[in-house]
């Protein structure tokens, strides 16, 4: 643990970003100081899990093969603790790269929903994680020695920072191979200075490590009258991996702690699944279902899934063909009995244990999400707000689950009108009406202009349900899933709306007669829109609003047109259909108008729907000018 030499000494200036998250993360973070020891010792453990890795290639890399454990010490007389691993170590270049910058994703969003309330800011940090810089939260400085594997004695690494803004780079000589963290602790930090109370810390935290945490054994010494330190080092923790203790050895806590260790995460997750598969395959899976989504779940490049470990050697970080995408919030281990250790990520695609342990895990997923929809509604409708949009992907990516994933869904309903979403597919059948046989829903860019639809004025006159869908993979989802439990799902925005069935032998009468009676209306008007519109009819949909926009069953609507215009993607031009209610006044005024303004009138009615619809007027400029020509007659 010596370091000798300082040439070649540089000051370098941390990242803008890592000194505000310092700052932060000192003046939030201070009532859970402790965490800092598991962010520490999970580091450690990381560092000696890959080397381990690197090992299984280059077994020189060992050095001799002394047991890969993590140390922590204190000396009360230098004020001083120390967390060292004799894992796979820092080079220069690495130690530059990885402790002066923070290189993730989903970091701008993070800036941009910091807030100044300290607890809201500490959640927040939490859930971004803290990592290595925690460390400041306790020490005001730290040195960071360190030797990658592999590189000689004199090609070590000292780095110290006082966490203001800079930190300075040496060389040093460091003759065993890994990492040594150094905190010169804030001068009312003496607590930490105690044996006691750093076993019990890391009892807490760090007792699902698998490999041993040591401290040095402590004897009562009755001259001084106090505990002091032998030559003699002890593991503090079990010392096996979690999950390969069975069930009912481990803790509620234990698992949590475990979770916090593989994602990261600072909160607790909302659900956890532990199972040992025998068979055909064999492995194990410890999977968890995070209470909130990372700030990056939309970020495509992202790291996501699970750790893969064969045989309790760990292999890779981010296995994504363990599970499907749209389970990329699940996270966890999954240790394999059958896999080589030397697989690769392009072994994975192809293997036929994967494809096994895939299918596995997202059954286990879902019967997960199935029992918390089933007896943990709060914790479900928590699932839904941070995951609903990425579960909603299942219905196309996973055909062999869509039926169980379609039960599922939660969306907005016309039931409560409430933006939350909440119906299950299951609920709305239950409240199907009689002689309804399909489920019915409105796409639109906002929960309000959904609500807001005029599609939906005959169906809440027949008191007939319609679920309100304004996430943005809605469309994609809806292009998939086509039925449920029978029963097709039905834009109200699209085709002839064919509510016959709902509709009484004297309603269907009415209806007729209204067509018939206003034929010459709508041929009038279909003559004046005919480079604008494909057809003019008489609606069966409205009942407050002159008139609305439809576009045929098998086209796109107009809200997924809008998305892929947006997308800057090219839409098919397509014309819709105009459907008026001509019992509503102003088409009374309308067949009233004379010949010379009735042009002017039909173009208003139609660019009035389109607006309903949340469309950008092709000529809005001529629009204002009819509206206000007939607003001065
Ligand atoms: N003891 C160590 N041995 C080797 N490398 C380390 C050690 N501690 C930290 N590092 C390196 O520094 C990087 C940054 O660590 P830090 O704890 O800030 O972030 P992280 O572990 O990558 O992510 P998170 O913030 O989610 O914990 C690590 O990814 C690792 O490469």
């Amino acid at each position: 643990m010596t370091d000798s030499s300082t040439q070649s000494a540089e000051t370098l200036g941390f990242q803008a970003e890592v000194k505000q998250l310092l700052h932060l993360m000192i003046h939030s973070l201070y009532s859970n100081k402790e965490i800092f020891l598991r962010e520490l010792v999970s580091n450690a453990s990381d560092a000696c899990d890959k080397l381990r890795f690197e090992a299984l290639d280059k077994p020189e890399l060992l050095e001799g093969g002394e047991e890969l454990a993590i140390t922590i010490d204190y000396d009360k007389d230098a004020h001083t603790l120390t967390i060292s691993d004799n894992g796979i170590g820092l080079s220069r270049e690495e130690a530059v790269a990885n402790l002066g910058t923070i290189a993730r994703s989903g970091t701008r969003e993070f800036f941009s929903q910091l807030t100044g309330d300290k607890q809201k800011d500490a959640q927040l940090i939490g859930q971004f994680g803290v990592g290595f810089y925690s460390s400041f939260i306790v020490a005001d400085k730290v040195t960071v020695i360190s030797r990658r594997a592999g590189l000689p004695a004199d090609q070590g690494v000292r780095w110290e920072s006082d966490g203001q803004g800079e930190f300075t780079i040496a060389q040093a000589d460091k003759a065993t191979r890994g990492t040594d963290i150094i905190l010169h602790l804030r001068a009312d930090e003496d607590e930490l200075l105690n044996g006691w109370k750093l076993r019990e810390i890391l009892r807490r935290y760090s007792d699902h490590i698998s490999l041993p945490v040591r401290m040095y054994k402590e004897e009562w010494d009755s001259e001084k009258s106090e505990q002091v330190k032998t030559a003699e080092l002890e593991s503090v923790n079990q010392a096996s991996a979690l999950w390969t203790r069975s069930k009912s050895d481990i803790t509620d806590e234990q698992y949590k702690e475990f979770y916090k260790h593989v994602s990261h995460d600072f909160e607790d997750p909302l659900a956890w699944t532990h199972n040992r598969v025998e068979g055909r395959s064999e492995y194990t899976q410890l999977l968890y279902i995070p209470k909130r989504a990372p700030f990056d779940l939309w970020d495509r490049d992202a790291k996501r899934g699970v750790k893969l470990y064969v045989r309790r050697v760990f292999i890779m970080d981010d296995a994504e063909q363990l599970l499907p995408n749209y389970l990329r919030f699940v996270r966890g281990v999954i240790d394999s009995a059958d896999l080589p250790l030397n697989v690769s990520r392009e072994i994975l695609q192809e293997s036929r244990d994967v494809r096994a342990i895939r299918e596995g895990s997202t059954k286990r997923i879902l019967s997960l999400l199935e029992e918390l929809a089933e007896n943990r509604a709060e914790d479900y409708a928590l699932f839904w707000t941070g995951f609903g949009q990425v579960l909603k992907e299942g219905t196309g990516e996973d055909f062999a689950n869509q039926e169980r994933i379609a039960k599922l869904l939660r969306f907005a309903s016309t039931h409560s009108e409430d933006a939350t979403q909440a119906v299950s597919l299951t609920d709305y059948v239950g409240r199907m009406k009689e002689g309804q046989d399909k489920i019915y829903y409105v796409t639109a860019d906002s929960h309000a202009a959904a609500l807001a639809s005029p599609h939906l004025e005959v169906f809440r006159k027949k008191g007939i349900e319609v679920l309100l869908l304004s996430d943005r993979v809605d469309e994609w989802m809806l292009s998939y899933l086509r039925e449920f439990d029978g029963k097709s799902l039905v834009s109200v925005a699209k085709g002839g709306l064919e509510l016959d069935d709902l509709a009484d032998e004297e309603e269907k009468k009415r209806r007729a007669e209204v067509a018939e009676q206003f034929k010459p209306l709508v041929e009038r008007l279909q003559k004046s829109l005919e480079a604008r519109v494909k057809e003019v009819r008489t609606s069966s949909r409205l009942v407050d609003s002159p008139a609305c926009i439809v576009v045929g069953e098998n086209e796109l609507s107009p809200h997924l047109q809008r998305m892929l215009q947006a997308a800057g993607q090219s839409a098919p031009d397509i014309k819709p259909t105009l459907e008026i209610n001509p019992e509503h006044a102003l088409l009374a005024r309308i067949q009233a108008a004379s010949d010379d303004q009735f042009d002017e009138w039909a173009n208003v009615l139609l660019d009035q729907a389109l607006l309903v619809e949340g469309n950008a007027l092709p000529d809005a400029a001529g629009f204002v000018q009819r509206l206000n020509k007939l607003l001065l007659q």
